[in-house]
């Protein structure tokens, strides 16, 4: 479960975030969409610790974690799985060092332990049997799909992922997002994922969340998106639309 209760957020006296309460229930998968320097990731950011807000609170699994140290967020991290925008694997380690990696620096698991969680997690991805590529014989799904795999194998509660379809094919990208629905299935995770692609959002949401001028502007399920009244929200989705399949 996480909740941030009227979070505010500046750089250099630019208010980025004013007053954002958002709800992410157990289990549930909350898209997060809105234009460019909206404020997105810096609100990943803060749920992970690696920013502190101005003001308000950030509860993640019952704990309020705005005020606390690096040490005391290491607990908090460690439930917590990231998927970034740009896959952030180590390229000189192998697919199987990559996903291994958490669990060798966190945990004291046995190596044969380690290698179950590996090949497990790999097979999820549809990547059985790649422990020993190296990630630049991979395309770009694949790095993300290791680094979902990387991301899965802590056995999070709650799985962020930052513009996970950003620069895939549609292919790609829907096979991302099936994975995305299927992790939360298979492992009951509570997802977060921010994205400027309206098909994936309204493919994976339970709810979808918009963020406009530092403000959440409306939450609802895909339908209700799509039924929005709010001109914001329609111009918003149909440019997004469009944008897509003039590509
Ligand atoms: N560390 C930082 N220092 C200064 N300004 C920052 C920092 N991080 C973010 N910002 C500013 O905050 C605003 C929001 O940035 P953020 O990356 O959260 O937006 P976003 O909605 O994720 O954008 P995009 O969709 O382009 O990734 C932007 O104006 C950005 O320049």
């Amino acid at each position: 479960m996480i909740k941030l209760v009227n979070i505010n957020m500046s750089f250099g006296g630019k208010q980025v975030l004013n007053k954002i309460n958002l709800e992410v229930a157990a289990g549930e998968i909350l898209v997060i969409i809105g234009p460019s320097g909206s404020g997105k990731s810096t609100l990943l950011r803060l749920i992970t610790g690696l920013l502190k807000p101005d003001g308000g609170q950030i509860w993640v699994n019952g704990r309020e974690i705005s005020g606390l140290s690096e040490d005391s967020l290491i607990p908090v991290r460690q439930q917590m799985g990231m998927v970034f925008q740009y896959a952030a694997l180590f390229d000189s380690m192998t697919v199987g060092e990559n996903v291994a990696f958490g669990l060798r620096e966190h945990t004291k698991m046995t190596e044969e332990e380690i290698q179950k969680i590996v090949r497990r997690t790999l097979r999820m991805v549809g990547l059985s049997g790649h422990e020993p590529t190296m990630p630049d014989q991979l395309s770009g799904g694949m790095k993300k799909r290791v680094s979902l795999a990387r991301a899965i194998a802590g056995n999070p509660s709650i799985l962020l992922y930052d513009e996970p379809t950003t620069g895939l094919d549609p292919i790609m990208s829907e096979t991302i997002d099936r994975l995305i629905v299927s992790t939360r299935r298979i492992l009951g995770v509570t997802s977060v994922v921010v994205t400027h692609h309206m098909t994936s959002a309204f493919h994976i949401a339970d709810r979808i969340a918009m963020i406009h001028q530092g403000q959440i502007i409306e939450t609802g399920t895909s339908e209700q998106f799509r039924n929005s009244t709010n001109p914001i929200v329609q111009q918003f989705i149909h440019g997004k639309q469009s944008h897509r399949a003039a590509k």
